[in-house]
């Protein structure tokens, strides 16, 4: 399998303060879904957005497909990688065709083409076309959502970043829009990162879960992986806490709960 993106002791240091990301050295494969979870502030969002370079790292390499993040331009490096965030993003003013097709018109594309692209990508992400002529304030939060990914989808990235992509939205509308993006991943088989504090959400959406702390990755894994084999008490911890399963070192609890060990919790 081809590797997307590789982190090599990738770390940032913002002015003035500690590492916000220390020395992270992590693969992601092509067509892999990888979430990054751990406690607030432990550097998810600053090491998302190092790959498309809207945090510039302080050290380490930082490759995409192959080539290190410093020798791309940042604006073709970020027209190359679909990112999704919370807030959405989307530009008032313009209509939801016109916000589905900005790069592809800054990309030289044709207004026919950018329609044509506009509509399938509706399509995809299962909105009517008679939104088209929309502005984002005249849709849902989780109509407006889906088009953050439509968005994200409209030059055909082959990666996709996505930061709390729907933290905002209610837990009925983000259950719809999580099954309707494992829908998609299995039709476009695109790489994507996420970014998200709910561990049911990484579960069920990511192939792999990185779990940091303080900057570091503390261990990265499929589900099972993690909780068969912790590599240390935080994570064992912070899996318990954050979703109680059924631990084979119980003793874990107990010492945790005569406050040897401190329990951790995600705090949002
Ligand atoms: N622009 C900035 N300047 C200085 N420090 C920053 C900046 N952005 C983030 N930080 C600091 O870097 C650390 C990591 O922040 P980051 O937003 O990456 O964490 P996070 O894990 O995404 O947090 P959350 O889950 O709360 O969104 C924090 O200590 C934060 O205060």
């Amino acid at each position: 399998m081809a590797t997307v993106l590789r982190f090599e002791k990738a770390s940032k240091i913002y002015d003035g303060g500690r590492a916000a990301v220390a020395e992270v050295s992590l693969e992601v494969q092509a067509g892999e879904t990888l979430a990054l979870i751990g406690p607030s502030g432990c550097g998810k969002t600053t090491l998302l957005k190092m790959v498309n370079r809207l945090v510039e790292k302080t050290g380490g390499r930082i490759l995409v497909e192959g080539r290190e993040v410093a020798q791309w331009d940042p604006i073709q490096l970020r027209r190359s990688i679909g990112y999704v965030i919370q807030q959405i993003g989307l530009l008032p003013h313009l209509t939801v065709e016109k916000n589905l097709g900005y790069v592809l018109k800054i990309m030289g594309r044709s207004p026919s083409q950018c329609r044509q692209r506009a509509e399938e990508l509706l399509e995809l992400v299962g909105l009517p076309l008679e939104l088209l002529k929309r502005y984002p304030g005249e849709l849902s939060g989780g109509q407006q959502q889906r088009i953050g990914v439509a968005r994200a989808l409209a030059a055909d990235p082959r990666m996709i970043l996505m930061d709390e992509p729907f933290g905002a939205i209610d837990q009925i509308t983000r259950n719809q829009l999580q099954d309707e993006l494992l829908k998609l991943q299995a039709r476009l088989s695109k790489t994507i990162i996420l970014v998200t504090h709910d561990i049911q959400e990484a579960i069920k959406l990511a192939d792999r879960i990185a779990i940091m702390r303080e900057g570091r990755l503390e261990q990265v894994g499929t589900f099972k992986e993690l909780t068969a084999s912790p590599a240390n008490d935080f994570v064992e911890l912070f899996l318990q806490a954050n979703c109680p399963y059924d631990s084979r070192s119980r003793h874990r609890q107990k010492r945790a709960a005569s406050g040897k060990v401190q329990p951790v919790r995600i705090v949002k």
